[in-house]
Formats: C-alpha cells, structure tokens, sequence
C-alpha cells in the first residue's frame, strides 16, 4: 500500500511499474478549473494510481474528493492542466499514452461517464448497436453482442422504447452495456451501481466479475464502502484532490472495515447537526 504518495517525476516515459504491464497509469494528474493561479486549488492534484491487469480496482471519496474530475481525465474525456495517463491493453501490448494517442487509447477502453448524456431518442436496442458500429465493428457481430447484453442487463421489455423514457436505472443499463460492446481490456464506470435495483446490481456484479477473470479490468468509482469492500480487490482512497491511500483492499483497511478506515483517512465530521436545532416537527 503506498500512503501520501506525491511524487513529480518527468512526464515522458511510462514510469517503471510496479507491476509489469499495468491496464491503467496515472501519473501526476492534476486538473484545475477556470484559471490556474495563485489559490487556485486543484480538483485533482497530483494523483499518482496503479492499476494492475485484471484487477477490480475501487476508488472511493467523499462528495467532491475529485474522482469524477480524475476518471474523466483517465479516460480522454477532460483536458488535466498536468500529469500523464497510460492505457494497458491484451498482455503483449505497449501502453498507450491516453491524450497522445487517444483513438488508440479509447479503443481500449469502455467508459460509463458520470451523469451520461446519451442520444437519447434513440431505442435501447439502437444505442447499444450504433456504439458498436461506431467503432467499426462487423454487422452481425454487433447484433449477436446486442441482444446478448440487452439480456444480460434484463432490458428486453424496453429495449424497442426510447432512451428518454428510461427510467435512472436502467439508463444507467443500457450505457454500460454500450461501453462493453466492442470488449475492452479496461472499463471505468463512474458510479456504476446510483439508482440501479439490488437484483440488477447483482447482475451486473456478476457480469464484472467474469470479465475480470477473463484478464478484463474494471475501475469504478463509488462512496459506498461496503459494496467496495465486498466487490473491489484494490482500492485508493481520495479526498480534496489527493490520494490517501491505495493498495489491495485487505491493505488499505488493515483490521477496520472499510468504512471505519476511510472516516479515519479522511477525519470524520463530529459536529453534523449543530445550528439545526430547530429541525423538529412543531
Ligand atoms: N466543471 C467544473 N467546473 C468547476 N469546478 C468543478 C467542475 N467539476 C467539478 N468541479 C469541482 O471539482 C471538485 C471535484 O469534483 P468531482 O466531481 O471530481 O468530485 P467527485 O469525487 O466525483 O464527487 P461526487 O462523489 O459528488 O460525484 C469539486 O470541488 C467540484 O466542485
């Protein structure tokens, strides 16, 4: 487990792994909004991630902590004001600098942005098919992988109706099922789990993990500790822009729960409630 880790070194080469061949590397990231300067504080400041091959990898923070703002850069959506990222793919190939060469980049990868914005006129069944089109797959493969998804996700009833009348959750569904189409070595799913039912949750639990046996890798973001304890084998932990603490699940929590380490990192609020005293039914 590696604590307070902060290092600046130059930004051209991948840095030596800790493990070799790693599915995603993250070095220095550090993304400021509107203009940097003097008392600017960072989103994300110099947030340092290994991610290994196959692994299901949790990142964890509170409201804020800048996870979103880190996953975006990860993944080519979100121009960082610093830092460098690398995208593994199969175990032959060299990683690929994200914002260097981000076509062979998103190739790689499968991404489930945070508050998707989707063509949402577009049926379930479509949205799902054009992804794949879109990144030229054949024809017929797509409609076999399709409809195997749109089962997988228990879509089937709405996959004919329009995105727009999907409800959270099972937009939610069908945006991932778009990001898994063309079977990437790597998915990043921010908050993959908001607002989908338990059953589906399991579902799709179930999904991550055979395609992590299978050499995949899956990042997600999450605030919830205890699905990341059951789900993830690593994690890092961030808050106000930095990573706390990442490693194996089983390193960075020690002896606590999950939980109970996290609100020790990031210093719990004791004083929640005060000046509310009037909060009571008359
Ligand atoms: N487009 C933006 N412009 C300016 N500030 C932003 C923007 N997006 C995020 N921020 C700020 O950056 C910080 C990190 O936000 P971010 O969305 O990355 O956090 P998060 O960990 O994903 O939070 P949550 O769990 O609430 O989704 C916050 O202070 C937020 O207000």
């Amino acid at each position: 487990m590696s604590i307070h880790a902060h290092s600046s070194r130059p930004a051209e080469q991948p840095p030596q792994p800790l493990a070799p061949n790693p599915a995603l590397l993250i070095q220095d990231l550090t993304k400021v909004y509107g203009h940097p300067g003097p008392g600017a504080r960072p989103a994300a400041d110099r947030v340092n991630l290994h991610v290994p091959r196959g692994s299901f990898y949790g990142l964890v923070g509170r409201n804020g902590a800048g996870k979103t703002t880190t996953l975006s850069m990860a993944t080519g959506l979100l121009r960082p004001t610093a830092g460098k990222v690398w995208v593994g793919g199969g175990s032959q190939d060299q990683p690929v600098d994200v914002w260097a060469d981000s076509v062979a980049a998103k190739r790689r990868m499968g991404v489930l942005p945070d508050g998707t914005h989707l063509f949402d006129r577009l049926t379930g069944r479509q949205l799902v098919t054009y992804s794949g089109l879109l990144r030229g797959m054949d024809r017929e493969l797509v409609k076999d992988r399709t409809e195997d998804l749109i089962r997988a996700m228990d879509l089937q009833d709405a996959a004919g109706k329009q995105v727009q009348d999907y409800s959270a959750g099972m937009t939610k569904k069908i945006a991932l099922a778009a990001a898994m189409i063309h079977a990437p070595a790597l998915l990043v799913l921010d908050e993959p789990f908001e607002s989908v039912d338990p059953v589906s949750a399991a579902n799709i639990r179930a999904i991550l993990h055979q395609y992590t046996q299978a050499g995949g890798t899956v990042v997600v973001s999450s605030h919830v500790m205890d699905l990341v304890q059951r789900m993830c084998d690593h994690v890092a932990v961030m808050d106000n822009g930095r990573v706390l603490a990442q490693g194996t699940v089983d390193e960075v929590r020690g002896e606590m729960s999950l939980e109970d380490r996290f609100v020790d990192l990031v210093g719990g609020r004791t004083d929640a409630g005060e000046g509310l005293s009037w909060l009571r039914p008359e």
